[in-house]
């Protein structure tokens, strides 16, 4: 059976999408809606799914999707995490821990050393989802039999599955996409123009494949669903919450700090990573500094045109 952690927009949808397959066990750790949460307004849970606060029944199941955002992993894993032990874990978090500078897949086999742990990734919004939209992701898994296996279970008619053992790359794709994302929404907010954000995407997908291929990523893998397909997806779709955060504060807008906004404490992950290992990640720099308020929207511009010209 299928158990869900995390009964956010993503976690809900993913029930939605699974209870085609049969049963699901949603657990969330506040569950004060019935019937729709308002995460995900508009859609109605199906019959199969069981929506729960009893954190044992979900870990009852045998194959786990962990759908916490990337900075609550820790913390719920630090708690838990021993009981997650001998089950098939699916990591669905797109973002660095910054305690650790590891992603969730990391983080949840050194919680559970004896798990099957894969990653759930790419191009999809939970509202396209769970509406039965027709949806292609990246299942990545390093041992070869149990992902083959999992691809089977997690796909249905409309939610297509890719399999790839290079979990390092899926990973690192969904996680630094949504920090170029947040550029790309700064270049659209400040009115900078299509061109400059065609430009920020470009040299935004170098600099992820600087660093995934850094850490052992294959680079074939990038220019994949995960990498390159959630890329595009975010950076052109204001039915992203990165890129709607990057507009607002291009255009100097508030913006709801209750709204899970992986990319922000990403880039801070990514500008220390860049220090440690002596990497050239600009854009992610300037992202780590825009999300905090450290530099206005035309310093950072003018920091990363004045670079030295360089090869392409
Ligand atoms: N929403 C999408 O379209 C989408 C698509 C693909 C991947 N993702 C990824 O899924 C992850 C979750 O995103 P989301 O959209 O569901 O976010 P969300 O803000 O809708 O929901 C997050 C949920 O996590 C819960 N939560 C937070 N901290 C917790 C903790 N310590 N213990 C237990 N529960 C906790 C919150 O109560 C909330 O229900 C993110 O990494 C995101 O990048 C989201
Ligand atoms: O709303 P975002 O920016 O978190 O993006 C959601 C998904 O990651 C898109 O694939």
């Amino acid at each position: 059976m299928i158990g869900i952690l995390g009964a956010g927009a993503f976690g809900t949808a993913l029930a939605v999408a699974l209870a085609a397959n049969g049963p699901v066990t949603l657990w969330g750790r506040r569950i004060d809606w019935r019937g729709e949460n308002p995460r995900l307004p508009g859609v109605t849970m199906p019959g199969a799914v069981t929506v729960t606060q009893d954190l044992d029944a979900a870990l009852a199941c045998d194959t786990i999707l962990l759908a916490l955002p990337a900075q609550a992993l820790g913390g719920f894993l630090d708690e838990h995490g021993a009981r997650l032990a001998g089950r098939v874990l699916v990591s669905t978090a797109k973002g660095i821990d910054l305690a650790h500078l590891t992603g969730p897949s990391a983080l949840i086999a050194q919680a559970a050393p004896d798990a099957v742990v894969a990653v759930l990734t790419g191009p999809s919004f939970a509202a396209d989802i769970a509406r039965g939209l027709p949806t292609a992701l990246t299942l990545a898994c390093a041992d070869a039999a149990a992902g083959a296996a999992l691809q089977t279970r997690l796909s249905t008619p409309v939610l297509r599955l890719y399999r790839t053992t290079d979990v390092t790359g899926a990973e690192l794709g969904g996680a630094l996409k949504n920090v170029i994302a947040i550029a790309a929404g700064v270049v659209i907010g400040a009115g900078l123009g299509d061109s400059a954000r065609a430009a920020i995407i470009t040299r935004g997908f170098a600099e992820m494949t600087r660093l995934a291929t850094h850490l052992g990523a294959r680079p074939e893998t990038l220019t994949g669903l995960s990498g390159l397909g959630d890329l595009t997806l975010t950076c052109t779709s204001a039915g992203s919450r990165n890129f709607r955060f990057g507009c607002a504060i291009g255009s100097g807008s508030a913006w709801d700090s209750a709204t899970t906004v992986e990319g922000a404490a990403t880039a801070r992950a990514l500008a220390r990573m860049a220090l440690r290992d002596g990497l050239d990640l600009p854009i992610a720099a300037m992202v780590a500094r825009l999300a905090q308020g450290d530099v206005s929207v035309e310093k950072a511009m003018d920091r990363l045109l004045a670079r030295p010209l360089k090869e392409e």
